[in-house]
């Protein structure tokens, strides 16, 4: 059984369609530094994970395979029958999943910030674990830590509480129940099903995700490209927002994107 996800949906109609996935903790607000960009070339869906923003917690354990059942119904529910995808963090996997088990739904794929194998799971278990018992605001300090640079929270305090305070009101189990999700899961085998043309980037200081992770990926899906964000830890996005549309922006519509006209 499916969870129904909670989604908005900006730019023209008639453009191409463009999903984007947000990272464990965060919701669709997470890329509203690419909005006004990306809904100039296209209609942009952001969706909030299970038990994420506006949409309701998983009813049973959650794995990737169980998310991405999720982002598959979303997709038949909106009538979209062949979408681009870009994910963050856990949006990443999501993209994995979605261009491995569906790949005619995916027409171009980026990868941002984001791993195949996050282990150990006993970690994600402790994590979850931990926020069913005291909150999300417990991990708080030492999540938030790793989304941006000691310099950037330095100067640009402001930008920092906002983001923070989406990760603490997120509901407990809606964020445990993606730990789990994340601890359960090995993408690597999936990997080289991906035709969808793909870029990979990585935050050049995430310790997160580390570097090595996304070579992991570059190297197993054939074709993809990796680029590397400076300056950037794991929401390099936010971070590093005109650098990330850019890139996002020749990939996705290296031909403009089209004007959704037939
Ligand atoms: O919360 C973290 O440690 C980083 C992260 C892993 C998956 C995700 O979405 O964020």
């Amino acid at each position: 059984m499916t969870t129904r996800l909670h989604a908005t949906v900006d730019g023209p109609d008639g453009a191409p369609v463009l999903v984007l996935g947000s990272s464990l903790g965060t919701t669709g607000q997470l890329w509203r530094p690419q909005l006004g960009a990306l809904t100039e070339r296209f209609r942009v869906i952001r969706y909030d994970h299970a038990g994420h923003g506006g949409s309701a917690p998983p009813s049973a354990p959650y794995t990737i395979a169980g998310l991405g059942a999720d982002l598959l119904a979303l997709l038949d529910d909106l009538g979209l029958r062949r979408v681009s995808y870009a994910g963050l963090s856990l949006g990443g996997m999501l993209g994995m999943w979605l261009a491995a088990y569906a790949p005619e739904r995916v027409e171009r794929l980026a990868l941002l910030c984001t791993s195949a194998l996050l282990g150990p799971p006993e970690g994600w278990r402790e994590r979850a674990g931990t926020v069913r018992r005291d909150g999300t605001g417990a991990i708080a300090d030492a999540v938030v830590g790793r989304w941006f640079t000691p310099a950037f929270a330095a100067t640009r305090p402001e930008v920092v509480s906002t983001y923070r305070a989406m990760l603490t009101t997120t509901p407990a189990e809606g964020y445990a129940a993606c730990c789990e999700a994340i601890g359960a899961m090995d993408l690597r085998p999936d990997l080289s099903r991906i035709v969808a043309p793909t870029l990979v980037v990585a935050g050049a200081d995430d310790p997160a995700t580390p570097v090595p992770h996304a070579e992991v990926i570059a190297g197993l899906i054939p074709g993809a490209r990796l680029r590397l964000v400076e300056s950037a830890a794991h929401l390099a996005n936010v971070e590093q927002p005109e650098t990330v549309t850019r890139l996002l922006l020749d990939h996705l519509a290296p031909d403009g994107g089209g004007d959704g006209r037939p």
